[in-house]
């Protein structure tokens, strides 16, 4: 795992950035898009690219790694939509490259596997985006999934359906079940970018990163994978330990490290 420390929000969203842009730069490319509040600066940093720079994203494909099961593609928190408002309306993806999973599915195991076998069919996919919610639960496979999980129908935790109420008018309008990529399908990505901001973050960075292989922690099943970059700000670094191992981008000794020695004390 390469672990880089950048000073802000901005820096996260300005690294990420350059890294799909390389890989869509170099061909055919096939990205993973991942929701929630985390990817929404990368985003902003492609479409701006895409806008003054040229960065074309005709030949490449793009799949979702989860979707609300029982919203239709319309609703506007569908991750269909917020993918579509956050950057694939704002690009040019052609029509038909832009992939999700369908949440409202009569029968969801058998679009998990359709929605498999199109991630396979259209090559694998080359850089994957992520976040990380509270519990260290990566795309929807909340702590205790199967570490070589597919993608299949999962019921969310309390936490994450507290979590992502900010998007829905009530709490209880935020459903129950999600369709996610498996944790064994986000291990086949060829390459990985985990992204986590802001302090809420620095306990599952921690264990993510320095914890033990475990369920318990989704995200650390990316320490199985070979090509893994973790871009987080500062805020999100603050409960790690092992600081030596990692590459920090900015002063010697950021003002956060002070903070976690004083609260040891
Ligand atoms: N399914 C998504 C995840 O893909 C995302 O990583 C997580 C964190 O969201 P945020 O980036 O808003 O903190 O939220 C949701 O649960």
């Amino acid at each position: 795992m390469e672990i880089i420390v950048l000073p802000d929000t901005d820096q996260v969203a300005r690294t990420a950035a350059d890294i799909i842009e390389e890989r869509v730069r170099r061909g055919p490319a096939v990205v993973g898009l991942a929701t929630g509040s985390t990817p929404l600066g990368t985003y902003r940093e492609l479409i701006r690219r895409h806008r003054e720079e040229g960065l074309s994203f005709t030949d490449a494909h793009a799949f979702l790694l989860d979707e609300y099961v029982g919203l239709p593609a319309s609703h506007p928190e569908s991750y269909r939509s917020v993918i579509r408002r956050e950057i694939a309306d704002h690009v040019d993806f052609a029509s038909d490259a832009v992939h999700g999973l369908d949440g409202e599915a009569a029968d969801p195991a058998a679009e998990a596997a359709r929605y498999d076998a199109s991630i396979a069919a259209a090559g694998g996919i080359d850089v994957q985006i992520l976040g990380i919610g509270t519990d260290g639960h990566i795309g929807f496979n909340e702590p205790m999934s199967s570490l070589a999980s597919r993608t299949r129908i999962k019921t969310l935790t309390e936490q994450t359906r507290r979590d992502n109420a900010r998007f829905f008018a009530r709490p209880d309008d935020v459903p129950e079940h999600v369709l996610t990529q498996g944790l064994g399908t986000i291990l086949e990505a060829r390459h990985v970018l985990l992204l986590g901001l802001g302090e809420a973050k620095a306990g599952a960075v921690a264990a993510a990163v320095e914890g033990p292989v475990a369920a318990l922690c989704p995200a650390s099943a990316l320490q199985l994978h070979q090509h893994v970059t973790v871009l987080i700000d500062a805020a999100a670094a603050s409960e790690l330990e092992h600081t030596e191992y990692y590459q920090y981008t900015y002063g010697k000794k950021p003002a956060w490290q002070g903070f976690r020695a004083a609260r040891r004390r």
